[in-house]
């Protein structure tokens, strides 16, 4: 499941068929997945799918019992044979940044690079810092930076002995939205710029498909989909992936045809045609920005519940207990619970799942 094609350059990294856990149990079990070079990828997934357990196994913090990682086509876990996690060249930044407290922002950057003359350590924090644009904060300690500052201190010193892949453990977690979401794009920026590889575990499915080129959704220790996240969002594999990625939910709809479902929004088509004889019982994914506003529409749902959400609210509409939805519109388009408003469904990406399956 999910056997990666072959990269002509070869993978930066490449999991295969991996099972590993604690106590001889597998709580991951035959993940499948291969990163390119400069690539960053991302576990995503829901608490306790096994996205800390995937990454304590690329660093080598953990057993296989079945399966292989490769890195650069050198096999560094196999079951019986880790690679010890400071000869890999794999790289960890942690959620709580894990700074020493009692040395300087540059002491603490520089801790790992061994084997260099103090002038060659000097040059190469100073270019790191730049990097992370702390230059300035050099001499200062960790309890005299902000959590977004330190987190790049975190980077940097990960960056520093030049790995070749760095692991990122919910990085962001302990941050306010805001500076999640900035911190995350710099990140990208930063390992884009060097052309470091690096894989991110995060729940949060904004933050993955903000900085990630590949994601990997993991439900009970395994993949669900590999894919880039526009693919995520518009062709999910099955119910789960859909239902975690991104807003909206499902409505219960009969097949006209291979790419034509009727339900209570009305006949809907899709730009996929699905192999079901007509008349299968499906259930349609309708996400808030397939409706749309149609004051001509016979369509006219009820306002269940409003979210104001400055330049848009989000609006939960019913047409019958078994038919509700969500619809996102610009906030100048004002309803009250109970309104009744004319939509229409407009998807380009017809996604449904059959009934019972
Ligand atoms: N040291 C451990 N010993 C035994 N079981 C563990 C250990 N660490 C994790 N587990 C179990 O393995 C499963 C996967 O845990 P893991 O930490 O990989 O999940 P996660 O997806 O990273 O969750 P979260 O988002 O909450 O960090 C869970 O059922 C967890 O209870």
């Amino acid at each position: 499941m999910h056997t990666p094609t072959h990269s002509p350059d070869g993978w930066l990294l490449e999991v295969n068929n991996l099972s590993c856990g604690y106590g001889g149990d597998s709580v991951v079990k035959d993940v499948s997945f291969a990163l390119s070079h400069g690539d960053i990828g991302c576990l995503l997934g829901p608490s306790g799918c096994g996205k800390s357990t995937i990454l304590r196994a690329l660093a080598g913090f953990l057993p296989l019992n079945g399966g292989e990682i490769s890195l650069l086509s050198q096999a560094i876990s196999l079951p019986g044979r880790t690679l010890a996690p400071e000869k890999r060249r794999v790289g960890m930044v942690f959620q709580d940044y894990a700074l020493f407290p009692h040395l300087t922002i540059a002491d603490n950057v520089g801790f790992g690079l061994r084997d260099m003359s103090k002038a060659e350590k000097h040059q190469k924090v100073a270019e790191l810092l730049e990097v992370v644009h702390l230059q300035d904060l050099a001499n200062n300690y960790p309890h005299e930076l902000s959590g977004g500052q330190q987190q790049r201190v975190a980077l940097a010193r990960a960056l520093a002995p030049e790995p070749t892949l760095i692991l990122l453990d919910e990085p962001f977690s302990n941050l306010d939205a805001d500076l999640r979401r900035r911190l995350s794009l710099d990140v990208r920026d930063i390992l884009k710029t060097l052309g470091i590889s690096a894989i991110l575990v995060t729940h949060d499915q904004q933050e993955a498909f903000a900085m990630c080129d590949q994601v990997a959704v993991l439900r009970d220790g395994q993949i669900q989909q590999w894919d880039v996240p526009y693919n995520l969002y518009h062709e999910p594999s099955n119910r789960f992936v859909a239902g975690f990625v991104g807003q909206g939910g499902f409505v219960p709809g009969k097949t006209l045809g291979p790419d034509t479902i009727e339900s209570e929004l009305g006949v809907i088509h899709g730009n996929r045609a699905y192999n079901w004889s007509a008349g299968t019982l499906v259930d349609v994914l309708i996400r808030p920005d397939d409706i749309v506003y149609d004051a001509d529409s016979e369509l006219r749902p009820k306002v269940i519940e409003k979210t104001f959400a400055g330049t848009s609210t989000l609006y939960r509409f019913r047409c019958s207990e078994d038919t509700e939805f969500e619809a996102l519109f610009r906030s100048h388009l004002d309803f009250h619970l109970g309104e009744h408003v004319p939509v229409r469904v407009e998807a380009d990406h017809l996604i449904a799942f059959e009934r019972n399956v």
